[in-house]
C-alpha cells in the first residue's frame, strides 16, 4: 500500500473508528434520538466547549438491495458528490494521495444566520476484513479534517472541522444457496450502516440554531445518500 504524508494520521483515525464506532452503546442512556424514519435511527450527544456545539451523532441504518463496498463507494467518489449532497455551494478534489486517499474542499450552503462554513478534509476508503471468512469484507469511509495550501482560510467564511466515519457490514440472505456470490439477487443482500459525525462548526453560532439544523439536515442528508445509493445501483451488478 503506497505511504504518504498523511499514512500515519489516516491509520490512527481509522483504527479508531473500527474501535469505538460499532460498539452497541444505545442501551446506555448518553444517546438521545434525534430522529426515526423506518430502519434508519439518528442519534446525538450534547457535547459543548467554550460554548460551541460539538454533538456527536450516531445514525445506524438497514438498506436492502446494495453491498457495503456500493455505499462507500458512492459516499467517497468525488466524481458523484454533487449528484446525492444536497448541503453543499461547492466540492473541490485538491489532491490524490494515493487510490483510496483523496483531499476535498467543501463550501457549505450558508445555514443563517451563522456565517458560510467550508471544510477541508482527507476522505479514505478501506475494506476491512471479518473474523468470519465466509463473510464479506466490511467497507469504510473517513473524512476527517486537514489543511492543504489550495485551501486557505476566505473570510468571512469560517473553517469548520468535521470528523466523520461511514462503516458499512454486508448481510447475504439465504447465503447457502449461493456457491458464486456475484450471483446473488440485490433482493437478498442487506447493507448495515454505521454513520458517525463529529462537526466542529469553527467560530460560535448559536446552540439552538445549530442543533435545529442537525435535527433537520442529519436525517435528510442520510435518507437522500441511501436513497440515491439503491437507485445508483438498481439495475447494475452488484459490487461485492
Ligand atoms: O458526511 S460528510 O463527511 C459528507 C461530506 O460531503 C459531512 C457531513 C456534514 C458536514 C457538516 C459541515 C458543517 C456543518 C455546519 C456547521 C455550522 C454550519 C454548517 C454541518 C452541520 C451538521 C449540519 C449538517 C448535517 C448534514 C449535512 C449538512 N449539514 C455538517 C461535514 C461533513
Amino acid at each position: 500500500v503506497p505511504r504518504h504524508r498523511l499514512s500515519d494520521e489516516i491509520e490512527k483515525i481509522v483504527q479508531e473508528h473500527l474501535k469505538f464506532d460499532l460498539v452497541d452503546d444505545f442501551n446506555s442512556n448518553i444517546w438521545e434520538l434525534l430522529a426515526a424514519d423506518g430502519e434508519m435511527k439518528v442519534y446525538r450527544r450534547e457535547l459543548e466547549e467554550n460554548g460551541i456545539v460539538l454533538d456527536p451523532l450516531k445514525a445506524v441504518h438497514s438498506v436492502k438491495g446494495v453491498t457495503g463496498h456500493e455505499v462507500c463507494k458512492y459516499f467517497w467518489d468525488p466524481a458523484v458528490r454533487m449528484e446525492w449532497e444536497g448541503t453543499l455551494d461547492s466540492s473541490r478534489m485538491l489532491e490524490a494521495l494515493s487510490d483510496d486517499t483523496l483531499i476535498f474542499n467543501q463550501v457549505h450552503k450558508r445555514v443563517w444566520p451563522a456565517a458560510q462554513r467550508d471544510t477541508c478534509f482527507w476522505s479514505h476508503i478501506r475494506s476491512v476484513s471479518k473474523e468470519n471468512k465466509n463473510d464479506l469484507d466490511d467497507w469504510i469511509v473517513v473524512n476527517y479534517s486537514t489543511t492543504h495550501d489550495s485551501a486557505p482560510i476566505k473570510e468571512p467564511m469560517i473553517r469548520a472541522w468535521a470528523n466523520v466515519a461511514l462503516i458499512c457490514s454486508t448481510i447475504i440472505l439465504n447465503r447457502d444457496k449461493y456457491a458464486d456470490l456475484s450471483s446473488v439477487p440485490r433482493e437478498n443482500l442487506v447493507c448495515k450502516i454505521t454513520y458517525v459525525a463529529q462537526v466542529n462548526p469553527g467560530g460560535w453560532a448559536p446552540a439552538n440554531v445549530l442543533r435545529a439544523v442537525y435535527k433537520r439536515e442529519y436525517p435528510k442528508f442520510l435518507k437522500r445518500f441511501t436513497q440515491y445509493v439503491m437507485d445508483k445501483t438498481k439495475k447494475l451488478p452488484i459490487l461485492l
